[in-house]
C-alpha cells in the first residue's frame, strides 16, 4: 500500500493530567516526526467530545486507559489508524517521548520487522511500539525475553480473568509468537546508545483477529469456547503492559530468578528435544539436548545426555545460534570454553536452523 502522501492522523491521549498535558504540549509544539517528512494531524483525545467508535473493531483509547494499571509505561498513548511503522513513530521521536510511551497502529504500510523485513501489517494485528531506557549494556539484548514473556503471560492473564480457556500462545524463543504451530506474532527491540543510556523501542505484532491465510487468537479462542469469545485489543495491550511493568522491574532488580516468578517453564520449550549438530572440521556430530528451561541469564538452558550444559543464543535472524560453556557439575558458575561454533536443528519445530556465532555477536540484533 503507498500511503506516503497522506497525512497520518495521530490521536494522543495521556493516563492522567500530567501526560495530557504532555500530549498538548507535543501537539502544540508540532513536535513528532516521521521518516520521509511524512505529513501528521494530530489531535487531543481529551478534545475529542465523543471518541470515534466507528464499529466494534475501532480501538478504544479509554477501555485501553481504563484497564491500564502501570506507573510508566503506556500513560501515554498515541493511536493511529494508518501509519508507516510505529516503531519508526517511537523511535524517530524518542527523544522527545516520556519514557514508556506507546504508539499503536490499525494498519502499518512500512511495518518493520527483524533483519530489515519489511512487514504486512493489515487490519486485525494488534502493532504496538513503546519506548525503554536502560542503563546496563549487558542485558540490554535480554529486554526482548521480558516482552515475550509479558506478551504471553499477559494474554493468560486475560484469559483467566474473563473466564476463557488459555490459548496456549508459546514463545519460540526469543522473539517469535507460535499458536498451534503457526506464527502469530513477533517482537522486534532496536536501541540506540546516547549520554550513557540505550534508548530501546520495543516493537510487537501480533495476529489477533486476521484469520487469513493461517489463523489467529481469537480464531482459536472461538474454536474452544464459542462464537461470542474475542480478545480485544485494547485489553491485551493493557494487560502486556502490566505484566510488562511487573516483569521489568524483576529482571532489572535480579535478572530471572526462575520458578517462582513468571510460570515460564510451561510455555517455554521446556522439555523439547533439540538436535545439535557439532562442526567439527569437516565432520558433523550430532548430539540430542533437552532443554530445560532458562539459564540464570535468560538464555534458553539445554543438557546433553552427557550432562554437557548449554545456553543458547539467538542471532538476529529467524535461526538461532549458541555457543556452549561446558561446565563441571551442576552447581558452579558456568565455566567459559573458547565458544565453539555449532550448528543446531530442531526436529520439532522445522522452521528451525541454529547457526553459530559468538556471544558478543548477540547484541548485533538490537542493531539489525
Ligand atoms: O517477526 C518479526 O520480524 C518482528 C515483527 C515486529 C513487528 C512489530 S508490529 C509493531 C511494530 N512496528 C513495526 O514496524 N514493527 C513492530
Amino acid at each position: 500500500m503507498d500511503s506516503s502522501n497522506t497525512p497520518c492522523k495521530l490521536l494522543l491521549c495521556g493516563k492522567s493530567s500530567a501526560e495530557n498535558e504532555i500530549a498538548k504540549s507535543l501537539m502544540n509544539n508540532n513536535t513528532l516526526k516521521l521518516p520521509d517528512n511524512v505529513e501528521i494531524s494530530t489531535l487531543l483525545h481529551s478534545e475529542i467530545l465523543d471518541e470515534p467508535q466507528q464499529n466494534e473493531e475501532s480501538f478504544s483509547l479509554s477501555r485501553f486507559m481504563n484497564s491500564l494499571s502501570t506507573n510508566l509505561f503506556g500513560r501515554l498513548l498515541i493511536w493511529s489508524p494508518l501509519l508507516p511503522s510505529t516503531h519508526d513513530l517511537v523511535s524517530n521521536n524518542f527523544g522527545e517521548l516520556p519514557i514508556g510511551t506507546v504508539c499503536i497502529a490499525d494498519v502499518q504500510y512500512k511495518g518493520r520487522g527483524r533483519s530489515k523485513n519489511v512487514l504486512e501489517s493489515p487490519a486485525g494485528c494488534l502493532m504496538f511500539s513503546f519506548t525503554i531506557q536502560m542503563e546496563d549494556g549487558q542485558v540490554v539484548h535480554l529486554l526482548q525475553y521480558v516482552v515475550s514473556l509479558a506478551v504471553t503471560e499477559a494474554i493468560k492473564d486475560l484469559c483467566d480473568k474473563n473466564g476463557l480457556p488459555h490459548i496456549d500462545v508459546r514463545i519460540k524463543w526469543p522473539n517469535d509468537l507460535y499458536l498451534n504451530g503457526v506464527k502469530v506474532g513477533g517482537i522486534l527491540c532496536t536501541s540506540t546508545y546516547r549520554s550513557q543510556k540505550f534508548n530501546v523501542s520495543a516493537g510487537i505484532g501480533l495476529n489477533v483477529d486476521n484469520e487469513k491465510p493461517t489463523t489467529c487468537l481469537n480464531a482459536i479462542l472461538r474454536e474452544l469456547a464459542g462464537a461470542a469469545c474475542a480478545l480485544r485489543r485494547e485489553d491485551i495491550v493493557a494487560a502486556f503492559l502490566n505484566k510488562f511493568e511487573k516483569l521489568y522491574g524483576l529482571f532489572i532488580n535480579g535478572g530471572f530468578q526462575t520458578p517462582e516468578e513468571p510460570d515460564y517453564k510451561t510455555w517455554l520449550h521446556s522439555g523439547q528435544r533439540v538436535i545439535i549438530q557439532e562442526k567439527n572440521e569437516n565432520q558433523v556430530v550430532e548430539t540430542v539436548v533437552t532443554i530445560q528451561g532458562l539459564t540464570p541469564s535468560g538464555y534458553l538452558l539445554a543438557i546433553g545426555e552427557d550432562n554437557q550444559i548449554c545456553e543458547l543464543h539467538p542471532d538476529g535472524n529467524r535461526s538461532y545460534s549458541f555457543t556452549t560453556y561446558i561446565i563441571l557439575n551442576r552447581f558452579c558458575s558456568f565455566a567459559e570454553s573458547r565458544p565453539r561454533c555449532i550448528a543446531i536443528s530442531n526436529h520439532l519445530l522445522e522452521t528451525w536452523t541454529l547457526l553459530c556465532h559468538l556471544w558478543n555477536d548477540t547484541n548485533e540484533q538490537l542493531h539489525n
